[in-house]
């Protein structure tokens, strides 16, 4: 019986440790630079272990190999290509985008593809692949053009109100506070009101249902890590989907979806419109208005004209969609966006020279408009805005690095550097943020480094703070709008002020699912004059 017992120990151990290494020598084969592969883990044990975040490995590879074209890594047993020169990405992000759809080989995809629960994450427009990406992508994309955005302004500018007033009761008792925990109460509310139609109301109580699975949600642990990873090794998916093994928090799955679903429900019996996201995913499964078409096609900034996606809309009302791509938006945007917010407090707060500026062009567009918030138009329009919250993007990346799986074998123009299907691709966003190349003294925060000027002196593809192409960040403007909004209402009555509490040296948190700061981010609030 023992003997039966090592005797299978040690195949599965053979099989494992065989199909993690069997590609180990792919760069070398090639002849480029690599990190090279150690069973189980690949290049970086640290992904495994958490004792460094992500966001730094991939800043350290691009670093050490940064005159280089390419260099290769090793994701566990995966070859992954890591693409430095922005003429080259230009091509994985556009250009060439149809050898480069999906975000996951079918390797990687398996992480998503156990139970019922885990279901629901295979079916996201962040983990969709092919053309079932881009029905979903094509479908939903008309909810956040610029005409729609408008219209979630009343929304956003709701949920300020309670931001402002947390920040007179932070500035009445003169204490410092940690930054993400107001700001993502801010982001969580904005997003579940405009996507679900539900005011969470984090701000009166950080106790309800919503809000603790919500921060449920966004933890990941080492324990969840090895349940995730486990995925790759080989038949491990399979079982899993066959026990019916959900491990992609299902419990705060399942609450986020019964959630929604209700609230369609709701939508159905009583015939309430408030015309939030909901209201308009489920229009756009009708054909698009002439307008909405037009919005699309004679956009003049280049980045949204790479972004557009030429394929047809699903016509077919899906509920299961709708409610997918609502949970996707409240998964995608809350802590990007809390995260950056948080960002931009703690940079005003040791800027005041910029913290000043950015007040002056605020507080004349809140004068041009006897003292309101402006409309959206103006709001679009402040350019110091836009800068500070770019360069805040920049500095503290929250998708650091983003992952292409090729779809068709393809060869680098003027290049001898060939990927073939499900080879995976890395562009390493925060790596390019901070190279001197393009950004002199990168670690400063400095707006100017997204003026006009300084932006026209540089590829478009050394800014990838929300992506690039069809597959970017389609919720960028909705981001935009509540950041902005946020900043205006924050900045028109308070400043921030620098908390000792900081470290001296932000270090990213390995255990925070994006980069957030170990610690935490602390500031105090003051009212002005
Ligand atoms: C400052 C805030 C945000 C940042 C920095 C950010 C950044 C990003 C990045 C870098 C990507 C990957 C792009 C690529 O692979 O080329 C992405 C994808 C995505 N983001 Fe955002 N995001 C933010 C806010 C939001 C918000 C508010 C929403 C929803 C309303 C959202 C929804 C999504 C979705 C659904 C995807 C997947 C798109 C696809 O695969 O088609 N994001 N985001």
């Amino acid at each position: 019986m023992l003997f039966e017992g090592i005797l299978i120990v040690a195949t599965v151990f053979l099989i494992s440790y065989r199909y993690v290494t069997k590609n180990f020598d792919r760069w070398k084969n090639i002849g480029i630079p690599y990190m090279k592969g150690t069973f189980p883990y690949g290049s970086h044990i640290e992904i495994l272990t958490q004792s460094k975040h992500i966001n730094e490995l991939f800043r350290e590879g691009y670093e050490k190999y940064r005159d280089e074209d390419f260099h290769g890594m090793f994701l566990f047993g995966k070859p992954v290509l890591v693409v430095h020169n922005t003429e080259m990405l230009r091509h994985v992000m556009v250009k060439d985008f149809n050898y480069f759809v999906d975000r996951n080989d079918s390797n990687f995809t398996r992480l998503f593809d156990g139970g019922e629960y885990d279901q629901y994450w295979l079916k996201q427009l962040t983990s969709l692949n092919g053309d079932e990406w881009k029905d979903v992508r094509s479908t939903f994309s008309p909810i956040f053009t610029s005409g729609k955005m408008k219209s979630m302004l009343r929304f956003i500018t709701e949920i300020a109100q309670s931001l402002k007033s947390e920040f007179k009761t932070h500035a009445d008792s003169g204490r410092d506070f940690e930054l993400r925990e107001v700001f993502g109460k801010f982001s969580l509310d904005s997003l579940a009101y405009c996507a679900f139609g539900i005011n969470p109301k984090s701000f009166e109580d950080e106790k309800t249902t919503f809000v603790k699975n919500a921060a449920k949600m966004f933890t990941i642990n080492l324990l969840d890590n090895i349940k995730i990873f486990s995925r790759l090794l080989p038949y491990s998916a399979e079982l899993q989907k066959m026990l019916n093994l959900s491990i992609l928090k299902p419990k705060e799955t399942k609450f986020f979806f019964d959630v929604i679903k209700k609230t369609i429900k709701h939508r159905r019996e009583t015939g309430d419109r408030p015309n939030d996201l909901i209201d308009m995913m489920i229009d756009c499964m009708k054909p698009m208005s002439g307008t909405e078409k037009d919005s699309y096609s004679e956009s003049h900034d280049q980045f949204e004209k790479d972004m557009k996606l030429e394929h047809k809309k699903i016509s077919e009302l899906d509920e299961d969609m709708v409610v997918s791509t609502a949970f996707i938006l409240l998964v995608a945007g809350y802590d990007t966006t809390g995260m950056t917010l948080s960002y931009i407090g703690y940079f005003f707060s040791k800027h005041q020279d910029i913290q000043t500026r950015l007040q002056n062009e605020i507080d004349q567009a809140y004068e041009e408009n006897e003292g309101k918030l402006p409309e959206y138009q103006i709001i679009q329009e402040l350019p110091y805005l836009e800068m500070c919250i770019m360069e805040s993007v920049r500095c503290m990346t929250p998708v650091g690095g983003m992952l292409r799986a090729c779809t068709k074998d393809y060869r680098f123009p003027n290049s001898n550097v060939e990927v073939k299907v499900n080879d995976l691709i890395l562009i390493p966003a925060y790596g390019i943020h901070k190279d001197e190349r393009y950004y002199p003294n990168p670690e400063q925060f400095n707006p100017e480094n997204f003026s006009k000027k300084a932006k026209q002196s540089r590829s478009p593809f050394t800014f990838l703070g929300f992506g690039q192409g069809p597959r970017a960040c389609i919720g960028m403007r909705f981001a935009l709008l509540e950041t902005k909004v946020a900043v205006m209402e924050v900045l028109h009555n308070y400043s921030f002020i620098y908390s000792n509490k900081n470290p001296e040296v932000l270090q990213i948190d390995p255990q925070s699912q994006l980069g957030y700061i170990k610690g935490g981010l602390y500031a105090k609030i003051e009212h002005r004059n």
